[in-house]
Parts: structure tokens; C-alpha cells; sequence
């Protein structure tokens, strides 16, 4: 049996880490939305955990209810049933501990790149002086290669360049955890992969724990530690978690001239398709 065999078998089962590892802990969740024909339990039995600095991507069927799981991590949604904690404190509303970045970013389109990313850091760090709150908003800025747009509106801004003030500003109000919604499902797939890379730069600085949704099984696993494959709804759960193995830093040629890659994308595409 290949290495990569023996970890398809180990990570099929549940994993359980020790709890001084855990960034995220999502016990029993459930999620119930009342509509006109009753109940509709979108997700039960729900549990996973990620482990501090880690990068993990999840994937299922379109509507199985990964952004309701994600808007359940950021306190956005309200849990019907279990629990979420972050380093093992239960979870009550949204909090400056979860940063997020959406598939469309919401900027302020009358402000400028500066001014939206400084609206989180001057909520966040209120007793810094305005000049530490700017450098802040700048530093991140300029990580995303946006050095040359503090003063422009965001409406004046392309849908990539407006993906990277939302990276920055997410990233500008130091989270604990990153939680991203399919953040690169409307970009072409040139700024998809500069983003890609760019994220990845930032979050391996920040050693900061990420979770990201995404359709794309080669971004899936060009980016994560783990692939989490949850089952579709309704009553959806983890279905599987694939470990990926590759190096850090990963380039896009090295990952995809690896042995094991085909195999990593046999089994979630195995998966998607069962
Ligand atoms: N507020 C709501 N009220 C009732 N049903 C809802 C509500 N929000 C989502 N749903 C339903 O819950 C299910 C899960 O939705 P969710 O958006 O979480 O799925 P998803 O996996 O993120 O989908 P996609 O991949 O298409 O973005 C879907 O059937 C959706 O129609």
C-alpha cells in the first residue's frame, strides 16, 4: 500500500485531536431553517475540528449547506443544535476572532481602498493611534498588491483588485480564524490563481487557521492541508477528509507534476460523483 493509500484509509475515519491542538471544534451541529412545508434539517451529527495554522478546504454538492455551516462558524446564522468553539470557548455572535471574505466582497463603493479596509481595523484596534490603525490598513494593502489604489473608490476598482481590498480587510483585523465563502468563484481564472497565491503567502505569515469553501477540486487541494467532502443534505455531515501531503510552499507545477496528485483528485472527484 502507497503512502497515499495507507492516509485515503487512516483519513476516511473520524480524526480527534488533542484539545491543546484545536482551533475550531464543531460538535452534534445542527441546522434547521423553518419554511412553508416544514422543517428542513439542513445539516445533522455535525463534527468536525481544525487544528491551529491549518488550511482546510471543503467541498459538496451545490446546496448541501456549506455556507450554512461557514455563516454558522462566523456567528452570522444561529445554531439550532451543538456547538461551535474557538480555542474551546463556545461561540455566541459574530466577533474580530473570525474574519471573513465572501464570494462578492461588499465594499463600501463611495470609499476608497484605505477607507474600507480602515472601517474593520478602527472597530478593531480603538485605543491605537489613527496613524498605527492606517499603517495596519496599509501594510495589508500592499501584501495584496494594491500598493498603488489606497485612494481609490472601490467602485472604480476591477472585481479582482475589490477581491484583494476584501483579503486585506479580512486579514487587517488579525483573526484567529479566516473563514472564506467560494471567495475566487467569480474571477477569471489568471486572477483566481494570483489570488490563490497571494492568500497563500499571507496566511503562511500570519500562521492563522483557514477555512474555505470552494467548487474547485484543484483548488481544493492546491491550497489545503485537508480536504473536507461533506455528504449531501438533506441532514448533510462530513462525509470524508483527505489529508494532503504536498510540501509547503507548493508551486502550481510542482503539485501537479506529483504522483499523488491524481490520486488526491480521483478521490474527491470518487466522492462528488457518488
Ligand atoms: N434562510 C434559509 N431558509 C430556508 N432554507 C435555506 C436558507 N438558507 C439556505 N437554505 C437552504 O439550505 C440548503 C443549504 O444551503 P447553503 O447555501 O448552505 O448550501 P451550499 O452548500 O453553500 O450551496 P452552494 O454550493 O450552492 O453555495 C439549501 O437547500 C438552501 O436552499
Amino acid at each position: 500500500m502507497s503512502i497515499v493509500e495507507e492516509k485515503l484509509k487512516n483519513s476516511a475515519g473520524s480524526t480527534v485531536f488533542s484539545s491543546s491542538e484545536v482551533m475550531l471544534d464543531l460538535n452534534n451541529l445542527k441546522k434547521i431553517y423553518p419554511t412553508p412545508k416544514g422543517d428542513y434539517v439542513v445539516l445533522e451529527d455535525l463534527n468536525l475540528q481544525i487544528k491551529k495554522e491549518e488550511f482546510v478546504t471543503i467541498i459538496g454538492h451545490s446546496g448541501c449547506g456549506k455556507t450554512t455551516m461557514l455563516s454558522m462558524i462566523a456567528g452570522l446564522n444561529p445554531i439550532t443544535g451543538g456547538n461551535i468553539s474557538v480555542l474551546g470557548k463556545p461561540i455566541k455572535g459574530p466577533g474580530p476572532d473570525r474574519g471573513v471574505i465572501f464570494q462578492a466582497p461588499s465594499l463600501m463603493p463611495w470609499m476608497t481602498s484605505l477607507q474600507n479596509v480602515m472601517l474593520g481595523v478602527n472597530q478593531v484596534f480603538p485605543h491605537a493611534t489613527k496613524a498605527q490603525r492606517s499603517d495596519i490598513a496599509k501594510y495589508y494593502l500592499q501584501k495584496v498588491g494594491l500598493e498603488d489604489a489606497f485612494h481609490k473608490r472601490a467602485s472604480d476598482l476591477s472585481q479582482g483588485m475589490q477581491q484583494r481590498v476584501g483579503i486585506a480587510r479580512a486579514f487587517a483585523i488579525k483573526p484567529k480564524v479566516l473563514l472564506l465563502d467560494e471567495p475566487f468563484g467569480m474571477l477569471d481564472s489568471l486572477t483566481r490563481g494570483e489570488l490563490q497565491d497571494i492568500l497563500i503567502e499571507i496566511w503562511n505569515k500570519e500562521k492563522i487557521t483557514a477555512v474555505m469553501i470552494t467548487h474547485d477540486v484543484d483548488e481544493a487541494i492546491f491550497l489545503a492541508d485537508r480536504v473536507v467532502m461533506m455528504t449531501s443534505g438533506p441532514k448533510a455531515k462530513i462525509g470524508d477528509i483527505l489529508d494532503i501531503n504536498f510540501e509547503r510552499p507548493r508551486t502550481r507545477k510542482t503539485v501537479l507534476e506529483h504522483d499523488d496528485y491524481y490520486k488526491y483528485r480521483k478521490h474527491l472527484i470518487d466522492f462528488l460523483e457518488h
